[in-house]
Formats: structure tokens, C-alpha cells, sequence
């Protein structure tokens, strides 16, 4: 059986990853690819559950240490249950962020480097990447637009930090694309959401039947 492969799609709150994974997963799976469509944090039943403990209850409910950890915990059970069995058995996996919202998100600040970050990765999941991630771009005053009507004002406990975080966030996914071309594609999240799953599709010609 040969191998799937695993994309990822990253970008900050609400510039449409969960919509376009959404509909990349089903675009595939139309060109007759057997998809998986999952998430992070979550994706297994034990990742769902970190992902609770995550995402909801006060904002300085875990330490920067302790916040990251659990992701790398949630991701290595999301890892060992759910991608590798469906990588291997010929399925493309679609994530809704991995491993570079880690180390945009907890990665902002001084108090783990980019480095601590990828130790984690490397004990938790041996280091797996994806084979291609789509690092979905928008300018913050429209993804935050779009976000604050769809959770009306209600974000969770990360999403709702302020703008100064979420502009660090953006420039560390910059730099990851930058410094990974081979693995990163950019997509220009703006105009309507057929105009950007265009995009997505445009970005995974070189593997598509
Ligand atoms: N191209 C688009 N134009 C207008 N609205 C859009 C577009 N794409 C998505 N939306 C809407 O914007 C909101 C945010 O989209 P979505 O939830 O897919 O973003 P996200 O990147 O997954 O966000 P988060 O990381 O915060 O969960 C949703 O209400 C969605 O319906
Ligand atoms: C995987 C991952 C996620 N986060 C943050 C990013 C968002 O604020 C939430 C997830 O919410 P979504 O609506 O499902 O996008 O969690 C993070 O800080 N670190 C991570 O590794």
C-alpha cells in the first residue's frame, strides 16, 4: 500500500482554515482520495479531551510550560491514533493545524524558544511533519472581523488574547514559511471562500490524479 500524505493547514484565528479543510477534504475525496479530516488540538479521543482543558476556563488557567506540554501531549495521541494508522493505510490526512501553531502560539514571548518547542515534538510524535502545509494568509483587521462574528465576541481561551499576540503569532508563521519553502505553500486567504478553496486546490496540483 503506498503511503498518503499529511497536510496541515495553519494561519491565525479566523482566516478560514476550518472552512477550506472542510472543503479540501471533500474535493479530494470527489478525485476519488480516501481523506481523513481532522484537527488540533484534538483529532483522538484523548486529544479531544486535552483540547477541553486547552481551550476553555480562565486565561491564565496553565503556564506557558504546562500549555505547551499538553499540546505536545494532545498531538502525540492525535499523532500515534489517528494520522500515522491513516497515512499509512494510503489516506490523505487534512489537519487543522499541527505543529507550527505550537510554535507560533507558544513560541510568542521568551519563555520557550523555538528549539523547546521541537524538543517537545521530537519526544511526544519522533518529529513528524507534514509533507505539505498551507499556511492561509489574511490581514489581521479582516481575520479578526470575521472571527468576532462568528463566535460573537465569545472566543476561547487562546483565540481571545490580545491583538499584539495575535500580530506575534502571524509574523512567526511568516517565518516558518520563509525559512521552509520546500514544506510551506502561502495562500491569500482574502475574497470569497470558492475563490480561496481554488487556491488550496491550485496549491496540491503537483499530487492530484
Ligand atoms: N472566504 C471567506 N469569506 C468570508 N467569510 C469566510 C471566508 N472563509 C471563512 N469565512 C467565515 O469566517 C469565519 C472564520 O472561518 P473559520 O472558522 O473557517 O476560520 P479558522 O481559521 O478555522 O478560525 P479559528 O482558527 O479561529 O478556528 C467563519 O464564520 C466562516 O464561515
Ligand atoms: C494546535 C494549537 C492550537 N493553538 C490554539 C490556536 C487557537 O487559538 C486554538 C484552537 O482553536 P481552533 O478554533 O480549533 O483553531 O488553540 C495553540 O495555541 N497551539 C497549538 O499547538
Amino acid at each position: 500500500m503506498p503511503r498518503g500524505r499529511f497536510i496541515s493547514l495553519e494561519g491565525g484565528e479566523g482566516v478560514g482554515k476550518s472552512t477550506q479543510a472542510r472543503r479540501l477534504a471533500a474535493a479530494l475525496g470527489e478525485r476519488g482520495i480516501r481523506t481523513v479530516l481532522t484537527r488540533e488540538p484534538g483529532g483522538s479521543e484523548g486529544a479531544e479531551a486535552i483540547r477541553g482543558l486547552l481551550l476553555s476556563g480562565a486565561a491564565d488557567r496553565w503556564t506557558i510550560r504546562a500549555e505547551a506540554l499538553l499540546f505536545a501531549a494532545a498531538r502525540a495521541d492525535h499523532v500515534a491514533r489517528t494520522i500515522l494508522p491513516a497515512v499509512e493505510a494510503g489516506k490523505w490526512v487534512i489537519c487543522d493545524r499541527f505543529l507550527d501553531s505550537s510554535r507560533a502560539y507558544q513560541g510568542v514571548g521568551d519563555e520557550l524558544s523555538d528549539t523547546d518547542i521541537l524538543a517537545l515534538h521530537g519526544i511526544g510524535s519522533d518529529g513528524l511533519l507534514p509533507d505539505r502545509t498551507l499556511l492561509l494568509h489574511l490581514p489581521l483587521d479582516e481575520s479578526s472581523e470575521r472571527a468576532g462574528a462568528r463566535d460573537g465576541g465569545a472566543a476561547d481561551r487562546i483565540g481571545g488574547r490580545d491583538a499584539e499576540f495575535h500580530c506575534a503569532v502571524a509574523a512567526a508563521f511568516e517565518r516558518f514559511a520563509d525559512a521552509e519553502p520546500a514544506r510551506f505553500r502561502r495562500i491569500d486567504a482574502r475574497g470569497s471562500i470558492d475563490e480561496v478553496s481554488a487556491r488550496l486546490l491550485a496549491s496540491l496540483a503537483d499530487w492530484l490524479p
